[in-house]
């Protein structure tokens, strides 16, 4: 799944390089072949011609004769061999080709992002995005495959925006499509919104091109009959747009908190943890008291962020969601992630001790270090870091140690659009910083869910964003964990 992370992504251009490469040697041996084949037609043209000439001496002259014979027998039948010779050096290791599903995680992710930023196709497609040159202007034939995948997966409204804007560039002169094509997919798309009338115009005027269009032939008839069914009893109720709430807001970086509130937030330095920290104090920036969020500042360096990087690289797997019973890929949560243990590397246990400084918790009771790397768009919809276990049930019995009373997160990233950590409960948005990490407690000073921790992150919209978490569970925590009132004083 190479959309699954933007590091993966990155062996695409390497994997076609090497095609490119192939596709060169394949082409070089075919010129071989030509011109072998050229030279071999020149010489028999030349013998041809002398038969021509006499052709009953040739053929009555007991060499020439020969030689006309061996011409066909054995000469033709090398030039036969060498036309069906397979010059094309096999493309390398197909296996290793991104899939019809990597180009639709892809497109996901671009949908989530138009959504987000409320980004129309026209837009999108002239390249400059944002206020910023993204990429090249698209074609015709780019929109059309964009619009012809968003309907694959079912998102009728935004394939409608790129289908229209393929028939808007259209021209005869960059088609890369035909046109017919384009309004083909425009009426599907159209007739699965509920839109018949225009579906049915585009069709007739495809028919009106190509009166023995067979899909426009087809869907002709239904469509029909679906303007009769809608007069008759309307259209079904649409299905409401999810509430997201201050979700997107918080994403763009647009919500603005009440000065009252901004006004209580200070950045201190923070040495009594640890004696450590008496001579190397932490740059803490609160971000809210309660629930109680902080973000430390500069607390991993460039050359540890690399080092995990490359540590973690050959390990990162699709991440799942879901708990100890029960895990799975889903659309929900896209990037990829490895687990670091402490022994791998000095620098995976000095984050180790450093998140123990950080908190004033013990490691006993943390998981391992999570590194994880978004893929394009990619994010993880809004959740808690901890479980609500089954009456009676233990919270992570594998791990045995209680609920995840706090998450660390370390930024190994910047990110140049998107990609910030939100609580749309609280109005909280943190947008990535090489080097920072936050720090709050999901769970209350008693032990129970605080729901108001719910979190997401946002799609990455440009960039490769790299975290490392650290989850800390409840055991051993009893009389570390400050009281709230602490942490305001
Ligand atoms: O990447 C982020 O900003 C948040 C990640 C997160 O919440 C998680 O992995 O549980
Ligand atoms: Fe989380």
């Amino acid at each position: 799944e190479y959309f699954s992370s933007v590091e993966k992504m990155r062996q695409l251009v390497k994997l076609e390089e090497s095609l490119i490469a192939s596709l060169e040697h394949y082409i070089k041996l075919h010129e071989q072949k030509v011109a072998f084949l050229h030279r071999q037609k020149d010489l028999l043209t030349k013998e041809l011609k002398e038969a021509q000439k006499n052709e009953v001496q040739y053929v009555s002259n007991p060499i020439t004769a020969f030689m006309i014979a061996n011409r066909l027998v054995t000469d033709w039948e090398r030039i036969r061999s060498f036309m069906a010779m397979d010059v094309g050096a096999k493309l390398e290791n197909s296996t290793t080709l991104p899939t019809t599903d990597d180009v639709l995680g892809i497109v996901e992710g671009l949908a989530r992002l138009q959504d987000i930023y409320q980004l129309d196709a026209k837009e999108v497609a002239s390249g400059k995005v944002l206020d910023r040159q993204l990429h090249r202007q698209l074609t015709p034939a780019d929109c059309y495959q964009i619009g012809v995948k968003l309907s694959g997966s079912y998102n009728y409204r935004l394939a409608i925006s790129w289908l229209r804007e393929a028939l808007r560039r259209w021209t005869t002169e960059n088609p890369g499509v035909s046109k017919v094509e384009i309004m083909n997919a425009l009426s599907y798309a159209l007739s699965q919104q509920g839109e018949y009338e225009e579906a049915l115009e585009l069709t007739n005027n495809v028919l009106k091109m190509q009166p023995d269009n067979e899909r426009a032939r087809l869907s002709k008839d239904p469509l029909e009959k679906w303007i009769d069914y809608k007069k008759e009893h309307g259209l079904p109720p649409r299905k409401p747009e999810p509430d997201y709430g201050n979700y997107y807001s918080l994403c763009r970086g647009d919500f603005h908190r009440p000065a009252s509130d901004l006004a209580t937030l200070h950045c201190r330095y923070e040495r009594s943890r640890s004696p450590f920290l008496r001579i190397a104090p932490l740059k803490v920036e609160e971000v809210n008291h309660d629930p109680y969020i902080v973000v430390y500042h500069q607390v991993i360096s460039d050359k540890e962020i690399d080092t995990l990087h490359t540590i973690s690289k050959s390990s990162m797997k699709r991440a799942m969601v879901g708990d100890d019973n029960k895990k799975e890929v889903s659309k929900s949560r896209t990037s990829s992630n490895g687990w670091l243990e402490d022994f791998m590397h000095p620098v995976v246990r000095a984050v180790t001790t450093r998140t123990e400084d950080m908190s004033g918790l013990t490691m006993d009771a943390a998981e391992q270090l999570q590194v994880g790397n978004y893929g394009i768009g990619g994010h993880y919809l809004p959740h808690h870091d901890y479980v609500v276990p089954e009456e009676g049930k233990e919270p992570y019995p594998v791990i045995g140690k209680g609920n995840r009373i706090a998450t660390v997160m370390y930024y190994l990233s910047d990110v140049e659009i998107g990609g910030a950590t939100v609580f749309p409960e609280i109005g909280v948005g943190i947008f990535p910083r090489k080097g920072s990490a936050i720090f709050w407690y999901n769970l209350h000073a008693n032990g129970t869910a605080d729901s108001r921790t719910l979190h997401a992150a946002c799609p990455v919209f440009l960039g490769s964003k790299w975290v490392a978490n650290k989850w800390i569970h409840e055991h051993g925590q009893e009389f570390r964990r400050p009281c709230q009132l602490d942490q305001k004083a």
